[in-house]
C-alpha cells in the first residue's frame, strides 16, 4: 500500500455528474498531487473560515505549493451566520477578482458553512465552476460535502436560499478531525446517528456499541464516515434532486431548522444539536401518534444524550419564542407543497417514513404539550 492510500473510496454514482468521497488520515496533504492529475493545468480558490484557516490551510497550501499549483484564499468568519446573502457576495466578488476562470477549481475547505456557502458561489460565478469539497469537521464528512446541497439562510429560513450542485471530489482528511473542538464533534455525531434511525438499526446499535472508539479517533470513526458517505451516497444516486426518499435525509429538520431560525443562527444551537433535538422531537411526536413504541424514543434520546448532544427543548440556553413562531418557520420548510406540511415520522429505530399533510394543529400542540 502507498503511503497515500485512501483507508476507504466511496463512489457517488451520478452519470455525468458521478464523483469520489476519498476517506484517509492524510487526504489534505496528497490533495496536491490528486488535484493535479484531475485538473490539468487549473488554477484554484480555497474558501474557508477563520477558524479551519488557522488549524488546516496551511497543510492545504503546503500540497498545492509542493506540486506546483497556483492558488487564492478567501477567508470568512466562522459560524452559522456566515451563510448569508453579504458572504455570498463578498465570495463570488472575491472568486473574480482573483480572475478565477470557469474552469477552474473552487476548493470549499471546512465545515458544512464553508461548504454550503462555496458551493453555492461556484454553482453561480460565471454561470457555474467546478468545485472540491474537503470536510473537515465531523458533520461536513458524514453528510454535508456529499449530495450536493449548497446554499444560505434567509431572514425567512434556513437553506431557504441554493443549488444542487456536485463537487467534482470530495476528500476528507481524518486527520483535521484532530482540532475540531468537542462541541462540533458532537454536533456532527448527531448527522452520522441519523443514517442509522432512517433506515439501519443495525447501524444504530453499532453506533451505540462503538461510540466510544468513534469519539476517540480509533478504527471505527474512519469506517462510521465510510458507512455515513456509502448510506447518503446510495439516497442521493437514487433521488439526486429530492423528489421523493431524499427527504428521509430530512429526519429532524423539520423541528431543527426551526430551533436554529428561533435562536438566530447562533452559537446557541449548532446545526446538529438542532438536529439531535429535532429527531428526539419525531420519535417522541411519531410515539404520540401512536406510530412508535416510546421505548425506541427513549433509547434514541438516552444514546444522543451521552453522545453529548442536547436532547429537549430545555436544554436550549434562554428563552425560545412562542409556538406560533415556530410554527411560522415550520410553515416555510422546503418540504411544503400546497400549503401542506411533510414530515419525517418514524415506526421505531431505523423505520423513518416521510408523511404528507401533517395537521398544523396537532404539531402545535405536541410542541405545546413539550414546552
Ligand atoms: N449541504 C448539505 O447536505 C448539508 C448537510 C448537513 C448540514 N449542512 C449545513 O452544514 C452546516 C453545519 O456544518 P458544521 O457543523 O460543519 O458547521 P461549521 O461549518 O460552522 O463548522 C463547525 C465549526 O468548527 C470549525 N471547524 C471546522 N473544522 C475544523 C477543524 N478541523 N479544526 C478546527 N475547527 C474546525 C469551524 O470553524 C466552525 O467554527 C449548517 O449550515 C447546515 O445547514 C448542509
Ligand atoms: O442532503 C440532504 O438531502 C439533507 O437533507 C441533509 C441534511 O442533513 C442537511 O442539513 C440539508 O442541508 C437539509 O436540507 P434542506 O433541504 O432541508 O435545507
Ligand atoms: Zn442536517
Amino acid at each position: 500500500m502507498s503511503e497515500h492510500t485512501p483507508l476507504h473510496t466511496v463512489h457517488v454514482p451520478l452519470g455525468d455528474r458521478a464523483y469520489d468521497i476519498v476517506i484517509a488520515p492524510d487526504a489534505i496533504q496528497s490533495a496536491g498531487p490528486r488535484l493535479a492529475a484531475m485538473f490539468p493545468g487549473a488554477r484554484y480558490g480555497i474558501v474557508t473560515d477563520e477558524n479551519v484557516a488557522k488549524a488546516q490551510l496551511p497543510r492545504l497550501t503546503a500540497s498545492l505549493d509542493a506540486a506546483g499549483l497556483g492558488h487564492t484564499e478567501i477567508v470568512v468568519s466562522a459560524g452559522e451566520a456566515t451563510k448569508s446573502w453579504t458572504n455570498l457576495q463578498s465570495v463570488v466578488e472575491a472568486i473574480m477578482a482573483a480572475r478565477l476562470e470557469r474552469t477552474d477549481i473552487l476548493i470549499a475547505l471546512g465545515g458544512g458553512v464553508i461548504g454550503d456557502l462555496a458551493g453555492f458561489a461556484a454553482s453561480i460565478v460565471r454561470r457555474g465552476m467546478d468545485f472540491v469539497q474537503i470536510p473537515t469537521s465531523l458533520l461536513a464528512q458524514v453528510d454535508s460535502s456529499v449530495g450536493g446541497k449548497t446554499g444560505i439562510n434567509s431572514a425567512h429560513g434556513k437553506n431557504l436560499v441554493g443549488a444542487f450542485h456536485q463537487p467534482r471530489l470530495v476528500l476528507a482528511d481524518l486527520s483535521a478531525l484532530q482540532t475540531l473542538p468537542p462541541r462540533q464533534f458532537a454536533a456532527g455525531y448527531a448527522e452520522l446517528a441519523k443514517y442509522g434511525l432512517i433506515d439501519d438499526e443495525e447501524l444504530f446499535f453499532w453506533l451505540e456499541a462503538n461510540y466510544r472508539d468513534i469519539e476517540a479517533g480509533g478504527p471505527a470513526r474512519g469506517e462510521a464516515i465510510a458507512r455515513a458517505c456509502a448510506a447518503k451516497a446510495r439516497v442521493v444516486a437514487a433521488d439526486e434532486k429530492e423528489t421523493g426518499d431524499r427527504a428521509l435525509l430530512n429526519l429532524g429538520h423539520t423541528f431543527g431548522h426551526a430551533l436554529e431560525k428561533a435562536t438566530g443562527y447562533s452559537d446557541r444551537l449548532l446545526h446538529g444539536e438542532g438536529v439531535a433535538i429535532g429527531m428526539v422531537l419525531a420519535y417522541r411526536f411519531s410515539a404520540k401518534l401512536g406510530l412508535a413504541p416510546s421505548q425506541d424514543a427513549g433509547r434514541v434520546q438516552a444514546h444522543l444524550k451521552n453522545a453529548g448532544l442536547p436532547t429537549t427543548l430545555a436544554d436550549i440556553s434562554g428563552d425560545l419564542p412562542p409556538t406560533q413562531m415556530l410554527m411560522d418557520a415550520i410553515a416555510q420548510d422546503k418540504k411544503v407543497s400546497r400549503g401542506q406540511l411533510t414530515f419525517i415520522l418514524t415506526r421505531g429505530i431505523g423505520k423513518a417514513f416521510i408523511e404528507k399533510n401533517i395537521d398544523p394543529e396537532a404539531v402545535a400542540t405536541f410542541l405545546e404539550d413539550i414546552r
